[in-house]
């Protein structure tokens, strides 16, 4: 290769890198303008406009046209500009939730908090199956519990992000209060209760104390409990407040847990990737090397770096018995430098690390 040829290359691979160091910035600006039109787009659908402003798109061309230094000629920057628009305009339309169901759940109330009530929200009869939904990108996003203040993980959740190629983009806490719901709303014509194990649960001494003859049935869930209570004069059910607005119930005695504060943490499931916001989490899963002190040493990094390390869980892995996966949650972003390094010094000490999401950080009031 002569002197020239190879001086030539160098020059390419320079501009080439001021090339990709642009585009590194086009991308973001495009993510935050699209951010912004999302919360232009929740905006006017609750205030009942349509999303589309031919005129303000229109204003936008023209201005940008008149601006315009060259070289990009006009035509080009039309071309880009209308695309560009065009993709804020689709992320400002209603998007296709699903959630692990049926309605009236308290994921379903943790969706539509989270999520503009104007989108379609679809109810899944398991976790497996939102996962799915939003898999094959029938959803956009999928919401799904993963713990409760009492009692604990939710295991199939933890255990569906080993095989699914999905991120965590949100976290959403949601209170939980137990209403005992039935036709007249009177307490002493309740001889059967209905619902699900998980709030028997949490309101035994409660139940215990004020209805100790009642007869308990399981359901599949705290919907079904209420439907059933629909049936007869003397049934209740034990359910959320969205479960009586839906079924028309009356409360017999609201707020029955025993524990005062009672909230599960629900995750939004699907592609995206948040940026940074200064006050994030990053979510990973590990499984620990064969060697003596395995879990100590893979965690030490984490220590080392002063990073607060905020959830760590445990699961068999399937694959193999007396095995563990570990699922931890970090201070920080992953593309926080500090974090980039920990999990660099952590694959050391792991037979596999995967990142689930790097997503800002939830108000619980647990
Ligand atoms: O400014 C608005 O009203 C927007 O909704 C944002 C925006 C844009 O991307 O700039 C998107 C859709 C509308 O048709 C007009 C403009």
């Amino acid at each position: 290769m002569s002197a020239e040829s190879s001086g030539q290359d160098e020059k390419i691979a320079n501009l080439r890198r001021s090339i990709d160091e642009i585009d590194d910035t086009i991308l973001d600006l495009l993510n935050r303008r699209v951010s912004l039109a999302e919360a232009i787009g929740t905006l006017k659908t609750q205030t009942g406009n349509r999303v589309m402003d031919k005129a303000r798109e229109e204003s936008i061309l023209q201005r940008l046209a008149g601006l315009n230094p060259g070289p990009l000629s006009s035509e080009m920057l039309r071309r880009i500009f209308v695309d560009i628009i065009a993709a804020s305009r689709q992320a400002q339309e209603p998007k296709r939730i699903s959630f692990l169901g049926p309605e009236a759940t308290f994921t379903h109330v943790a969706a539509l908090a989270f999520f503009n009530e104007l989108d379609t929200f679809v109810p899944h009869p398991s976790i497996r199956d939102v996962f799915d939904d939003v898999e094959k990108g029938t959803s956009r996003y999928g919401v799904v519990p993963v713990e409760n203040s009492i009692e604990g993980a939710v295991n199939h959740t933890l255990d569906l992000f080993l095989e699914s190629e999905l991120h965590i983009c949100a976290e959403s806490y949601l209170a939980i209060s137990h209403d005992l719901l039935s036709k007249s709303g009177d307490l002493e014509k309740i001889h059967t209760i209905y619902s699900h194990p998980q709030p028997f649960a949490q309101c035994r001494t409660w139940l215990k104390t004020h209805l100790p003859h009642a007869e308990l049935v399981e359901c599949g869930s705290t919907s079904q409990a209420a439907q059933k209570a629909l049936l007869a004069d003397d049934a209740a059910a034990i359910a959320g407040s969205a479960a009586a607005r839906l079924y028309d119930l009356k409360v017999a005695a609201p707020a029955i847990q025993d524990a005062v504060r009672n909230t599960t943490r629900f995750l939004v499931i699907g592609r995206d990737a948040p940026r940074p916001t200064g006050n994030d989490k990053t979510s990973i899963l590990f499984v620990t090397a064969h060697i003596p002190g395995a879990l100590f040493k893979a965690l030490e990094p984490i220590a080392a770096s002063g990073l607060n390390m905020l959830k760590l869980e445990s699961r068999p892995a399937r694959h193999k018995n007396w095995s563990y996966v570990f699922f931890v949650d970090l201070e920080g972003h992953v593309e926080n430098e500090k974090v980039k390094q920990c999990l660099a010094k952590m694959e050391a000490f792991c037979q596999f690390i995967k990142i689930l999401g790097a997503y800002p950080v939830a108000l619980s009031d647990a």
